[in-house]
């Protein structure tokens, strides 16, 4: 089996001139004192190959300091982070360097830093010239690259002649060109209109499909992480709220912070027949008689309009296993937002 990309067991960052102190006495009396700062505390979670794995939360939750623990940029005060099976805790500088390179294609932040004075092709091309990659074979993938985030047309321009969204592009180019399983990208279309944002969106969704890589992605939107991520894991004042698939988190928030930040989604989009469906026994098996059907994975809109013309539904697996029920009420109360 394939190693998982990141594990996180009980990691906590303090920002702090003796940070493991500031984390004793933290313990012990629920207290910083000046000058000491919370990043995160004590999260353990992991992130499957070939998933989009989203860290959402608000402002200053801790989102940006876990993608720099994960990938070994920092140090954890406590806690353990592995990474493609190695603790990097064991590793040195050296080999820390050497592992990141191998496993991390980059990372794409908002307002990327590109070269003014280089094309958009040379500027994808860059971080292969940094490792000695040959000019004709650099040239050759960062082609490639540029073609797969739609710029083919427009590896001559400089930075300055793209407009927002293509630069953004330009950037997801660079860190896609690299060798890395691993594509780390912190709020990278924050900055961006909203259409260009969506379309930005879409476009990583598909190319996800081409180049199955393992995708981090930090934002603190809540739409866009719902649509993006396989799994969303939510953080207040660097402690995690809840870990789940984006249905889950809507439909069965773990607590009412969770709740109040899920509470604008739209529920018809996000929910699914499983994500609202209650065992078989809820209801008689005379009621079940001649149900009609419908996947899983349907969309409550769809789960919605079946249900409108009365009876039960009969929630099925890919195999038409049985696995569920919903009712109208059940419809309605997902609808409404209740439990
Ligand atoms: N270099 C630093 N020194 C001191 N405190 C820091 C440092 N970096 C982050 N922090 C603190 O750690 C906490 C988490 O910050 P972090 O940047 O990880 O949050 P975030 O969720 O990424 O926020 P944003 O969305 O605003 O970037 C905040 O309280 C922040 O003030």
């Amino acid at each position: 089996m394939m190693a998982k990309p990141i594990v996180l067991e009980g990691v906590s960052k303090l920002y702090a001139p003796r940070p493991a102190q500031a984390l004793r006495r933290f313990y012990s009396s629920g207290r910083l004192q000046p000058g000491e700062h919370l990043g995160v505390l004590g999260v353990s979670l992991h992130v499957e190959p070939g998933e989009t794995f989203v860290l959402m939360g608000h402002s200053g939750s801790g989102k940006s300091t876990l993608l720099r623990l994960l990938n070994g940029l920092y140090r954890p005060t406590a806690g353990r982070v592995t990474v493609m099976g190695t603790d990097l805790g064991q590793l040195n500088r050296t080999q820390l360097v050497r592992l990141r390179r191998r496993v991390f294609c980059g990372m794409v932040f908002q307002g990327f830093a590109l070269l003014p004075h280089r094309s958009a092709l040379e500027n994808v091309a860059f971080g292969l010239e940094l490792q000695g990659v040959p000019r004709p074979v650099r040239l050759e993938r960062a082609r490639e690259a540029l073609a797969l985030v739609g710029l083919g047309e427009r590896e001559r321009a400089l930075p300055a002649a793209l407009s927002g969204g293509q630069q953004q592009r330009l950037g997801l180019a660079r860190a896609l060109v690299m060798d890395g399983d691993v594509l780390l990208m912190d709020e990278p279309f924050s900055a961006l209109d909203p259409v260009t944002r969506r379309e930005l969106q879409g476009e990583l969704l598909r190319l996800r499909a081409r180049v199955r890589k393992t995708i981090v992605f930090v934002t603190h939107d809540l739409s866009e992480a719902l649509r993006l991520g396989d799994r969303i894991a939510l953080l207040k004042e660097g402690r995690v709220q809840q870990i789940g698939r984006p249905e889950e988190i809507v439909a069965k928030p773990a607590n009412a912070y969770v709740a109040d930040f899920v509470a604008g989604a739209d529920r018809q989009a996000v929910l699914r027949a499983r994500s609202i469906m209650t065992p078989p026994e809820a209801v008689g098996g005379a009621a079940l008689a001649g149900a009609r059907t419908v996947a899983a994975d349907a969309p409550l809109s769809e789960v919605a309009r079946l249900a409108a013309t009365g009876g039960v539904l009969s929630v099925v697996g890919d195999a038409g296993q049985p696995l569920g029920v919903i009712t109208q009420r059940d419809v309605l109360l997902a609808l409404a937002g209740g439990a």
